[in-house]
């Protein structure tokens, strides 16, 4: 089985995971994972249902440790350091490390108090209003809300709420950006502003993209890792990596046939 990124090399490597497995309880979610993210490009995760996707996005910003459960084995590197060593801080693995939710979550708070949340919360001691604006800008919201700052986040449409939790990511100003299918509650038009804005945003931070939306993966991402799930010797079903390489070759010409099968949306 082709487990390990034969793309590995080419670029440098901000995320590592080495033969990982996760557990929610006894239940073995994902087996024996170990692919590299590259820096300053946007990895898609694909596969079906179950296969473990948000589990590995969740491990790799330490957010599956609030899960009652949850238990992983093997490692997971951030640059060099081991983020589930004892010493490492979870807090801080997030600001550095950040996620954008399926559904848009802002707090019932302004849009200005959204986006300024994180820097206070990290005792920010910088100008505010200029990070504020710098963020919004960033996410291409501030056109459309320079002029409205002091009004509730929730007041804004779905795809302007979306770009306000990704201005509120950035403001921390983090390394990574996780995101768990962002798009999947949006419209058409708002879903391809999250991709154009994400082309934008990789210049800048490196992104790996939970979807379903397969067109999405082959318009947006620069690497595809394409998981499945299969019964397990105790019966369960766990997630494992079948093959993980720049898109267009898993799009179109993949080295395993269940790739294929499922690019080309014959299952999943
Ligand atoms: N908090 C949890 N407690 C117990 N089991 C969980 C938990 N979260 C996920 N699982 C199980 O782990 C497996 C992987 O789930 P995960 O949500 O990571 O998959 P996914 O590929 O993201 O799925 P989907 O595409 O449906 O969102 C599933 O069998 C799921 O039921």
């Amino acid at each position: 089985m082709h487990t390990h990124s034969p793309i590995a090399s080419q670029t440098d490597t901000v995320l590592r995971a080495e033969n990982l497995n996760v557990y929610y309880g006894s239940f073995r979610a994902l087996r024996n994972i170990s692919l590299d993210i590259a820096k300053n490009q946007i990895t898609a995760l694909i596969g079906p249902s179950g296969c473990g996707k948000s589990t590995l996005l969740r491990c790799f910003n330490r957010l599956n440790d609030l899960i009652k459960g949850f238990k992983a084995d093997g490692r997971v590197y951030y640059h060099a350091q081991d983020l589930y060593a004892s010493e490492v801080d979870p807090v801080e693995v997030r600001r550095r490390i950040g996620m954008v939710f399926q559904k848009p979550n802002p707090f019932p708070k302004s849009i200005y108090d959204n986006v300024a949340f994180g820097p206070r919360l990290v005792g920010y001691k910088g100008d505010m209003d200029e990070l504020v604006e710098q963020s919004l800008k960033q996410a291409a919201l501030w056109g459309e809300v320079k002029d409205k700052l002091r009004e509730s986040g929730l007041a804004l449409s779905g795809g302007q709420q979306q770009r306000l939790c990704i201005a509120r990511a950035i403001a921390v100003q983090p390394d990574i950006i996780l995101m768990d299918e962002p798009a999947s509650a949006l419209d058409p038009i708002s879903t391809l502003r999250i991709e154009d804005l994400m082309q934008e945003l990789k210049q800048q931070y490196t992104i790996v993209i939970v979807t379903h939306n397969m067109q999405q993966a082959s318009r947006a991402s620069d690497r595809t890792a394409f998981f499945n799930v299969e019964e397990n010797e105790k019966g369960g079903r766990s997630g494992y990596l079948v093959e993980y390489d720049r898109t267009e070759i898993i799009f179109q010409s993949p080295q395993q046939q269940i790739t294929q099968e499922y690019v080309s949306g014959r299952f999943g």
